[in-house]
This record gives C-alpha cells, structure tokens and sequence, in this order.
C-alpha cells in the first residue's frame, strides 16, 4: 500500500462524533479556525476606524456661529487670552463646571474652563442683571482681567456665547476686522441704514465741538451734515460698558421701524468696534424744555394756540405707541427736553433709551426706576410697577408745565410751590385759576380753555393709575372743543364704581371742575354721551 492510500484510509475513516470520517471533522475544524480569524480582523478594523473617527473630531477648530439666542456679544478689551498660532481658538474647550439650570428669569453661578493644550482659563460671571432678555454678563479670566461681556444670552447657552466672544477676542487688532463681527452680530435688526464711522467723522467736522447740540445722560448730540446733504443728529453713546449697548439696543428695536409725523425718525445706526451711534433726522427748532424754561426772550412768542399743538401731536406720539403697535412701547421718559420741536412747531418725541416693550394688557416689574425725577408715576417710583399709564403721569406732568412755564420740581420756590403737581392741585382746589397760566404768555386762554386743559391734566396725574385716561382719550379731549367732561367722568366713575377707593378731594376736584367747564360752554351735551363712550376703556 502506497503512502498516499494509507492516508487516505486512514482519514476515511468513521469517528465516533456523529459516525463522521475524521477528514469531514479536519475540514470543519479548519473552516471555523479561518471564519473566528476573519472575525477578529474585521472587530478591529471596525474598532480601528471608530477611533479615528473620533480622533478627528476632537481637535475639530469649529465654533458655532451666531446663536440666534445670542441677541449681542460685546467685547470691548483684549484680555489675557490663549491663541493658536494661526489665531484660530478652535482647540479651546469650555467645560462648564457649575451651571446650574437656568429659571425662567435668571442665569445664576456660571463659570467655566477654558483650556488651550495645557493651559487653562477660568470664566466667571461676574455681573448680572436679570429678566428674561436682558441679561449681561462679564467675564473675566482668572487673573481677574476683563475678557468682555455677553449680552442678551436668552436660553442660557453661555458656552457658545464665550465660544463667540473669544473668538472675537482672537481676531486681536484692526478696527476693520472688529466692525466686520459687528455688523454680522446686528446684522439680525433686518432694518436701517448702516453708516460707516468715517462717513459720520466727515458728516460731523470730526466731531467737532462746535456741532455739539447737547449732552444726555447716555452720550453727546452732534449736528452733522452726510454727503448727500441731509442733516443728520449723531448721539455719539458713552462707552460704559453695557449701558451703550443696551440704549442702543432699545432706540434701534423700540423706534428703528416705526414711522410717526411726531415721533423722531432714526434713520440709522453706527456699531464699529467699540463705538455705538445712532444717527436721526435733525430738529431744528430746539426743544420744548428750551422754549418754557430757557429762551426767556423769546417766550413771548410762545403762544398758547403753539402749546396746545404741541401737547397734541405728543398726545397722539403716545397714543401710538401704546395702542396702535404690537408690543406697544412705553416710552419711560417723557419730560419737555425729549420733545424735539420742528420749524413748523411740529413736536417730535425723542430718546427711547429707556424704552420698553410690553405685549398687551402687561405689566413690568422692573428693580430699578428710571426716567427723570418730577416725572416719574407715583406707582412706577414706588413699586417698580411699569405700564403705559406711567407714560400717561409723565404727560400729565409735561401739561402743566406748558400750561404753568414751571418745573416739575423747583427748590427755588416756596416749599409749597415746590413740586408742580401739588401745588396745581391746590390752585385749583383753591379756585385760583387766574394764577396758574404761564405769567410770560402774551395772550391768556380763556378760562374754559384753561379750565379744560387743567382738568385733563389732573386727570392725567390720577394717583390710581387705572383711572388715568388712555393716550388716544386725551388725544381726543385735547382736540375736541366740545367734549362734554361730565358726561365722560359718569361713565368712568360707573364703570370702575365696585374698585372705587379715591381719595375724596381728588374726585370731588375733578367733579367740579368738569361742571363747571359743562356750564361754560353752554350745553348740556346729551347727544354726545354716545360718541365719547366708545373711547372709554
Ligand atoms: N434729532 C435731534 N435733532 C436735534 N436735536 C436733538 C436731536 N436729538 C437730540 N437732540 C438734542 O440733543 C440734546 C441731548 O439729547 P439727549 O436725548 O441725549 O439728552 P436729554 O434728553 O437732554 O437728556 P437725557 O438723555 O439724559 O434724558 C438735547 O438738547 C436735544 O434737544
């Protein structure tokens, strides 16, 4: 027997396993040996390629772009900060270590590490205002330098907001560089004309000082004429810190699209690095603070036919702020030196720096009263209690200052001439209409006019604010000779009579001065109860 046969007997035999012959067991034996070494080959491979996968995305340089939660990031100083070589921060990576949940209305404790290879950053909020949209938040590395701030972070995603700030912040130098963030960042505003920095240096002689028109609390005013020949008003804000960008941020959503013959019209906006401007149509005749209070020479001229234009359109200013837009915008500081006048003795109200949106029928509870003493509504002074009927006490105020050529509060005078409003209360209480017109009027009103104007004033500085009249009924008790003020007061007092809690004098003043302003006009004014009633609430 050959070799060759004895093998092949051999592996042709019969095992014990199933009957099988050993070469059928070899076979299988190999077979399943080649499958488990396949099997491990491609585990790892899979393992292999996983890894990698994941090993590219690490170092991944990606920041995420403008959130649209992040309305405004600011930076306004280069702090101690790492940077790649090529000025890239996409190695950076934020852990933020103790975030706790944001609430509704506030964003608490955040900080967080910052790391570029092996070196660390610490973030920490440092300063925060907080209600829902509006927010700011500085950060400042470890060593205590200011990185910049975040404003208006609404969701409280903080890390893409840092990410963005700081790879602001790498972008270290040229202005051109810094503008180019800026526009991309309020780009969102959809709306307005964006004016180069130059074009408002060329516009304003450099800013020179002798095209100052005034000072605010938020910044200086600058004439200026643009290349086209338009004249412009340039308010130039003061670049401390988050309060620029917050007036700037409320002038531009409170009045940049509304259009009004007595609202001023902001035609643009400058954002270029650190400067925030905001550029409007220019009014030239000064304004009403200056025509009662300043231009004695002059006050002759400043009739009260003139007056009473005035007061009107700035009735209908408000009327159309709080009632025709959606949310409505209570302005927060209606006083005489935000009332711009026009060559045509249009009025033109100005300044939505501290302007507020509310949706209807809302309130704000607000921490800090703003607006200008004298002015401010008792509730909003004393509670933080915000709504369009704090504008509604600020007018009032505004008319008897018109009415009376003084301040809302003079320490020059007698102590009980000191505050505007009182000391008019008890004029009229007193009956001593004759002393209460501005002294430097060449003509008097008549006594009904005066009478009338009067009472809407005090009807305007009502101490319960739901009994203050809306904007558009003081429009149209202004515009209307014949409004019949006793018939009006009825259906007021009827309508809010289970809530009735008024200090007796008040309504008993009003009372009688509504009739008597009925008397004088000699009708009885039945036929136009129905015409007024749907003005009413
Ligand atoms: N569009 C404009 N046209 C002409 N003059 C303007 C214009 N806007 C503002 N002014 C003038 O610039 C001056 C400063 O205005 P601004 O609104 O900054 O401050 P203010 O109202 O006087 O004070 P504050 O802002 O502190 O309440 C005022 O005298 C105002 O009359």
């Amino acid at each position: 027997m050959t070799q060759n046969g004895y093998l092949s007997n051999k592996l042709s035999v019969k095992t014990t396993l199933f009957g099988l012959k050993l070469w059928v067991i070899l076979g299988i034996g190999v077979g399943t040996f080649i499958a488990l070494i396949l099997f491990v080959l491609s585990l790892w491979l899979a393992s292999r390629n996983k890894s990698r996968r994941i090993d590219k995305k690490v170092p991944l340089p990606i920041i995420p772009n403008v959130s649209k939660e992040i309305q405004e990031v600011k930076s306004d100083k280069i702090g101690d900060l790492p940077s790649s070589p090529s000025g890239d921060l996409g190695y950076l990576d934020l852990i933020p270590t103790a975030q706790k949940a944001p609430t509704r209305s506030r964003y608490e404790g955040f900080s967080g590490a910052l790391t570029n290879g092996h070196k660390e950053f610490n973030l920490q909020e440092k300063r925060y205002q907080k209600t829902p949209g509006n927010s700011e938040t500085e950060c400042i590395a470890t060593n205590g330098s200011h990185i910049g701030n975040i404003v208006e972070v609404r969701s409280g995603n903080y890390e893409k907001a840092v990410r963005q700030l700081l790879r602001k912040e790498s972008s270290v130098g040229s202005r051109s560089a810094d503008s180019v963030v800026s526009i991309a960042e309020i780009s969102h505003l959809g709306w307005g004309q964006w004016y180069d920095l130059n074009e408002l240096e060329a516009a304003t002689d450099n800013f020179s000082d002798k095209n100052v028109i005034g000072e605010g609390g938020y910044g200086i005013v600058y004439k200026g004429r643009l290349m086209d020949g338009t004249l412009v008003a340039v308010k130039n804000l003061l670049n401390n810190r988050g309060q620029a960008e917050k007036e700037f941020k409320v002038e531009v959503e409170a009045i940049g699209r509304v259009r009004h013959k007595n609202l001023v019209r902001l035609l643009g906006y400058c954002a270029e690095g650190n400067y925030r401007m905001l550029v409007y149509e220019y009014v030239g005749n000064g304004n009403l603070e200056q025509w009662l209070h300043e231009s004695v020479a002059l006050s002759h001229a400043f009739s009260w036919e003139l007056r009473m234009k005035i007061v009107l359109g700035t009735a209908k200013a408000l009327a159309y702020l709080h009632e025709a837009l959606e949310p409505k915008v209570v302005h927060r500081d209606i006083k005489s030196s935000n009332i711009l006048i026009d060559s045509e003795w249009n009025p033109k109200v100005s300044d939505f720096g501290l302007a507020k949106l509310l949706g209807s029928g809302e309130s704000h509870l607000t921490t800090r009263v703003m607006g200008t003493f004298g002015y401010v509504a008792p509730e909003y002074a004393n509670t933080g209690l915000l709504n369009e009927k704090s504008d509604v006490y600020s007018f009032g105020v505004l008319l008897m200052e018109i009415i009376t050529g003084r301040d809302p509060v003079n320490y020059g005078r007698p102590p009980e001439e000191v505050n505007l409003v009182d000391w008019l209360k008890s004029m009229v209480v007193s009956r001593r209409f004759d002393d209460v017109a501005d002294p430097s009027l060449d003509m008097k009103p008549s006594s009904r006019t005066l009478k009338r104007a009067l009472l809407i004033a005090l009807r305007c500085v009502d101490p319960d604010s739901n009994k203050r009249p809306k904007m558009g009924l003081v429009a149209h008790m202004l515009e209307a000779e014949d409004f019949p003020f006793r018939d009006e007061l009825r259906i007021s007092r009827n309508m809010d009579r289970v809530k009735q809690k008024d200090t007796p004098s008040q309504e008993k003043m009003l009372q009688s001065l509504s009739k008597e302003i009925d008397l004088e006009s000699g009708h009885g004014s039945r036929p136009f109860k129905k015409k007024w009633r749907r003005y009413e609430g």
